[in-house]
This record gives C-alpha cells, structure tokens and sequence, in this order.
C-alpha cells in the first residue's frame, strides 16, 4: 500500500524544509519569503510569484530545487505549477476533509486534470526541463471582480452554449485548435456573461493541449500595471521581451485601456508583434472595439481586424442549462419546475443566475428542505428587491456624456450641433426606455425641451433600431443597437 498523504498544510512544511536545506536559509528567505508562495492542490506544488519576471527567476534558479522538493514530499509524479499574482494568497491553510473533496470535486468537475507546467524531477533534474513556461496572472481588475487564485477554473466543457454565444463558443475551439488562426479575437458582452470564463477555458485547453506554448492570461489592468512599472523602473526593454516573447497573449477587459494613451500605444505595438509572428491575441471587453470612444483609430481598427464577436444576453434554455448545472455543482436538488421558475425570472446574466441558485442552496443547506417553486419565487423577489437599481436621469446623462465624450451640462444646452444633438436624442430615448419619468419631464431635464421632442426622439430611435440602423456623431459611425445596448448595460450597473 503506498504511504498515506500528510495534510495539505504539512505538505507545505516539509517542502519548506527541503527547500531550505538545499538551498540555506538565507537565499531561501531572500526568494521564498515573502515574494513567493507555496500551496499543494492534489498532485501539484503551486507556487504564487509576484510577478512575470520573477517566475523566470525562480523557474531558472529554483525550478530544480522545487521539484526535487515536491517529488520528495508528494511522491515521484508531483507535479510544479507557476502561478502570477500580485495578491498572493495568505499562509496556505490547513485544508478540512471536507474542503479536500470538495476540491477533488471541483476539478474532477473541470475540463483538465489540468495540468502542469513541468514535471517534477525526482533527482537533480533540471529547470531545463522546463522548457515551456506558462503564466497565469491573478490580480484583478478592478474592484469588482473576485481574484482567481483559488476559484474553480472554468473550462469549454462547463461553457453553455445556446444562440446568444455558438459563434464566440466556435471562434475559442478554433484559437485552440490552431493558435494563431483567428487573432485577434475580440469578444465582448455585458457583465456576468461568459467573457472570463471563455479566456480562462482557453488556456486550460492550451495548457492541456499544447503546452510547449507559452500562454499569458492577465488582465487589461495587470497589463497597465507592469507596464507602468517597467516605465518608472527603465525596464521596458525586457518588460517588451517578456510579453512579446509569448505565443498566445489573452487579455480581459481591454475597455480598462480606454483613455490610457501610453499603455494603449504601448499594447497596439504588442499586438502588431503579435500579428506579425502570426501568433495569437484574444481580448476581451465590455463593449465592440468601436465604441471604445478613447481609443485611437489604430489600435480599434486593429482590434476588429481579426474576428469579433458579441456574446448575447442568454436566452431562456441556456439560462435554464446554466441553472441545472450550477445546482449540481452546488449539491442542490431542484426540479424542473424551480430551474424555470429562476430561468424565467432572471433574463440578465449567468452571474445572476450563479448568484440565484447559490441563494437557493444555501437556503436548502440551513433549513434542510427542499426548494420549491414557492419558495424560489420567494427567495427569488427578495433578491430582486435588495438588488433594484433606481435609475436616476443624471445616471443616463453621465453614462451618455462619459461615451461620445460630450462635456457636462452639454446635453442641456441649447446647441443643436450634431455631435451633442445625437447623444442628447439617445439620452432621452434611454431616459424614457429605464426611468419612469414622464417625457415632459425628460424634456424640461434635458434643456427644457418640450414634451414632443422626447416622444419624437423616441420614435426616431425605436424606428432606427428596427431597422438595423446606425447613428452618426461627429465623424464616426456607430451600430445603433450595439451603442444602446452598451449604455444600458452601463447604466444598470451603475
Ligand atoms: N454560457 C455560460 N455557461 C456557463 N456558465 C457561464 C456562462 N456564461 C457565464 N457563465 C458563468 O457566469 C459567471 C460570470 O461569467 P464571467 O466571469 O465569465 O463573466 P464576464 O463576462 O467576464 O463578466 P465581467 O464583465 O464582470 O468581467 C461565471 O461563473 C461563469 O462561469
């Protein structure tokens, strides 16, 4: 019988020791104390590093040490994974039975046994092994969004695809199948709808098929950061070569870039790099490169010269798949009846859908019941109730105003020009489509202007949209549809 596993946190330990003692305490404390972190996830040693310079580093100096350390102490077929983030994780924590198999269930419940950068060396076998490194960043991007060290990664296998997204879903299967093929690809949707998701599955699936390639998935906000970094440090040269010298750079939320005139430039060089070795780029963003309004014509034009792709609200079965498989994640029983009855109800995003069917769960979980469709509605109009936004008609000028770029108290004057005539049109169209104000109202906030000028611009708007139309602001052309549904997106979510 092989010899029982020591716990998580007392795996890490011993590593600890082995480490030190190969390498003595002090360059262990220069380069494992607080720079570097260490955690075991099944048969893999993690080890968290600040940043994508320091992973060379530590894979160059110590790739060897680690992995004779992690063979040590979990066995032959250990494996060693570099994670980038700048929020490492605390201490590893000492993992309950319960949280061990729920973490063998997470990633039985994955695309991958995902795996590994390099194999672990019994002996001294070397870092030269490694001869492919990938790179996973893990800081955030802004606030609102949760780090990913430690979240279930999220795989192709776990994706629902339904109308609202089989082209992007196709567009991924063809990146992975061919790197290189399609780049780049721009994929854009309002929040909570799969955008992360499809990057993160993507570099689960390249790192499992084709892991001589070097993969980098960070965020638009990572991505400024290190620049930024190596700009105050005089490091650009080797900022460029680390992120140049990739095969598939994957970024999330480029609309962070939008208005960042250095980082900007600096990432339209990146890609033009990029399109020039014949290698992949996949971004993603909240809205079509085109309504990227503070972003020179160079580097948008190059981000819709590849394949873009809109990821669609999802329509009723993907949202009632995408609620019976997050209640079989949850270990929550629900019956066809209650995957409708959420399905119906909540017509936003995946996320909201997540976030329903965990209240669901937990619910089920504390009272021990099991969750009827009178009690989903129940729990589902509490949820509502605590997540209603008001729409204020400030929030329609300000989101208007912030997209054409259209100085404040603009759309009040009495200018008639077309670049403030247009987007004051929308913003009453908007106001009236999400507020409850009446149109006299909205006209009298929007420059005192009379009760038929709203109705009238409501009327134009609804016209246009039916058919498919564009509206003209300045110089640029827009998509109609695409601009009214990118500003209500941005006004709902406050
Ligand atoms: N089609 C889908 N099938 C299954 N799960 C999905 C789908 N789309 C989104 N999800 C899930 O919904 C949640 C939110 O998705 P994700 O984080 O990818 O959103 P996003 O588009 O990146 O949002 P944001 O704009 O906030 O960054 C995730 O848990 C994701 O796994």
């Amino acid at each position: 019988m092989p010899p029982e596993r020591m716990s998580v946190h007392q795996e890490v330990e011993s590593i600890q020791k082995h480490l030190q003692d190969q390498i003595g305490a002090k360059r262990y404390e220069n380069w494992f104390g607080t720079s570097t972190r260490l955690q075991v996830q099944g048969a893999e040693l993690v080890v968290y590093v600040a940043s994508p310079y320091l992973v060379k580093w530590i894979q160059k100096k110590f790739g060897a040490h680690l992995g004779t350390a992690a063979a040590e102490v979990m066995g032959p077929s250990a494996s060693v994974r570099y994670e980038v983030g700048f929020d490492i994780p605390p201490v590893v924590p000492v993992k309950t039975p319960q949280a061990e198999e729920s973490t063998k269930q997470e990633q039985a419940s994955s695309d991958a046994p995902v795996q590994v950068t390099h194999h672990a060396q019994p002996s001294a076998a070397s870092g030269s092994k490694n001869q492919y490194s990938t790179y996973r960043a893990t800081s955030e991007s802004n606030s609102t969004k949760k780090r990913r060290i430690g979240k279930r990664s999220r795989s192709l296998t776990d994706f629902v695809v339904g109308p609202c997204n089989e082209l992007a879903v196709a567009a991924v299967h063809q990146v992975v199948a061919e790197p290189g093929s399609v780049s780049p690809l721009y994929l854009y949707a309002s929040v909570g709808n799969g955008k992360t998701h499809l990057l993160e599955s993507i570099y689960l699936r390249l790192r499992r098929e084709a892991p001589h390639l070097q993969v980098l998935n960070l965020t638009a906000e990572q991505f400024i950061n290190y620049f930024t970094q190596a700009y105050s440090a005089k490091t650009l040269p080797s900022f460029r070569q680390k992120f140049r010298s990739v095969d598939v750079l994957l970024i999330d939320d480029v609309d962070f870039l939008d208005g960042k005139k250095a980082t900007q430039e600096e990432f339209l060089h990146t890609i033009k790099e990029f399109e020039l070795a014949g290698k992949q780029v996949v971004v993603t963003a909240n809205r079509h490169p085109q309504l990227l309004t503070k972003t020179p014509d160079e580097l948008s034009s190059r981000l819709v010269s590849g394949l873009v792709c809109r990821l669609d609200r999802p329509q009723l079965e993907t949202r009632q798949e995408v609620v019976r498989r997050h209640a079989k994640r949850q270990g929550c029983e629900i019956s066809e009846s209650v995957v409708g009855a959420v399905a119906n109800r909540l017509t936003g995003s995946c996320r909201e859908l997540e976030g329903a069917v965990n209240i669901l769960s937990t619910w089920s979980q504390m009272t021990k019941k099991k969750v009827t469709v009178t009690i989903a509605k129940k729990l589902l109009s509490q949820l509502e109730r605590d997540c209603l936004r008001i729409v204020r008609l400030a929030d329609v000028e300000d989101a208007v105003c912030g997209l054409f770029g259209v100085g404040e108290g603009m759309l009040k004057s009495k200018t008639r020009k077309q670049s403030v005539a247009q987007p004051r049109m929308l913003a009453m169209y908007l106001a009236r489509k999400l507020t409850q104000t009446p149109y006299s109202e909205i006209g009298q906030y929007f420059g005192g202007r009379n009760h038929s000028t709203v109705m009238s611009a409501e009327k134009k708007i609804d016209h246009q949209l039916q058919e498919s139309g564009v509206i003209r602001v300045a110089s640029e052309t827009w998509q109609l549809q695409d601009l009214v549904d990118t500003l209500k997106d941005r006004i709902q979510a406050g």
